[in-house]
């Protein structure tokens, strides 16, 4: 059994890894942290655990308790990550963090998007954007997982095919991206209210967010050069879900796009490319660790527009978390991952 420990377990990726591991045959957890939550039963706090959890209780973030297991899970706000994985990592465990705390290669643009020192710059070298679409080798082994954000998840997967190939102009890519409001987090935000967020929709960000960042060193890297990207993130008035509407041009109208897609995920068991032409819905992958994506010719010219939903919470950080932990430990991909959503 794989001794797993959560830092930050009261907040939405953190109850979301409780659910998924509690079919998890091969590991267990035995620490969780909350601060706030310090001394109360799991159970108490989240029913929906009874019967799974029921010995475990929320205790405050202790290294040498951490530092016990085999991996520990961050959930935390950015910055919190970078001030304990090193101490763990010295300890033997290793450590897949859900915050952006190590997803960008550069420690000074992180700062300028984060708006703080980088506080663990000297980790950045040995930590593996844990993509498993993109980067499973090098996830085998690795003792410092970042995952991906749940925009940059939805976006990548939708794009790669095109730029791994050269199949389009890489200087005019456009993502339009959707978010239900969990994907804001637990704590209380004016934002996040049912009155404002509940029947309402808005973009924000749009002169820059700090996903842009993240998408655009992923896409470099598949693109093999530069890439100019416009990212557009939206709050949406559901409670998971991202949506990715991605637009670009492409340089070759004669390819079979959609033929290209279906050979570049067909082993891979948490894309589904749907048949051509197809509209996937959020609802389609709820509680799922799936991306499904849906390829378009709107006008059989040389646009081409690809659709991408992921369920942020799922494929977007926990499922891909752990997902992330069965190739560190050299276990079946799917091991405690349902690709199967909660609704048709
Ligand atoms: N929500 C989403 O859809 C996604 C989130 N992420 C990322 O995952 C991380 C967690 O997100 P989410 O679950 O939504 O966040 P929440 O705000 O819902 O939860 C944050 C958790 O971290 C704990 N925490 C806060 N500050 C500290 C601290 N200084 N030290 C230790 N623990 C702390 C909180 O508990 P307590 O205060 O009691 O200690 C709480 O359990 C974030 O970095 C987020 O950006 C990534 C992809 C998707
Ligand atoms: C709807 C909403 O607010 N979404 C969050 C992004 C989700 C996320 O958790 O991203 P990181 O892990 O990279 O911080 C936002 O736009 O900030």
């Amino acid at each position: 059994m794989i001794k797993v420990g959560i830092v930050g377990g009261t907040g939405y990726t953190g109850v979301e890894l409780l659910r998924l591991l509690a079919q998890h045959p091969q590991a267990e957890v035995v620490v969780i942290t909350s601060r706030s939550e310090d001394g109360v039963k799991v159970t108490d706090l989240y029913p929906n655990l009874r019967g799974h959890y029921d010995g475990l209780a929320f205790s405050v973030p202790d290294v040498a308790k951490l530092g016990a297991c085999d991996v520990v899970f961050f959930a935390t706000p950015h910055g919190v990550a970078h001030a304990l994985a090193g101490e763990l990592l010295d300890a033997g465990t290793r450590v897949i963090d859900l915050s952006a705390d190590f997803r960008l290669q550069d420690a000074e643009e992180w700062s300028r998007w984060y708006g703080q020192p980088h506080g663990a710059a000297h980790l950045l070298g040995e930590a593996v954007y844990g993509l498993p679409e993109v980067n499973r080798e090098q996830i085998r082994g690795a003792r410092l997982i970042a995952v991906p954000g749940c925009y940059p998840t939805a976006t990548q997967l939708g794009f790669l095919p095109l730029l791994e190939n050269g199949l389009v102009d890489n200087g005019r890519l456009i993502a339009d991206c959707k978010s239900g409001v969990s994907g804001a987090g637990r704590a209380a935000k004016i934002s996040s209210l049912f009155t404002e967020a509940g029947e309402s929709m808005m973009a924000y960000a749009v002169k820059g967010h700090r996903h842009l960042p993240e998408i655009s060193q992923g896409l470099r890297r598949a693109a093999g050069g530069e890439v100019g990207l416009t990212f557009v993130p939206h709050l949406t008035p559901m409670i998971r879900g991202i949506h990715a509407t991605l637009y670009a041009t492409l340089v070759d109208t004669s390819v079979d796009v959609q033929g290209l897609y279906e050979k570049r995920y067909a082993d891979e068991p948490f894309v589904d490319v749907m048949p051509a032409g197809s509209h996937p819905e959020t609802r389609s992958v709820r509680g799922a660790n799936m991306c499904r994506v849906a390829v378009h010719r709107p006008q059989g010219g040389d646009l081409v527009v690809i659709l991408s939903v992921i369920d942020n919470l799922v494929k977007g950080a926990s499922g891909q978390a752990i997902q992330n932990m069965n190739i560190v430990f050299g276990m079946d991909e799917r091991l405690g991952l349902n690709n199967v959503a909660l609704l048709p």
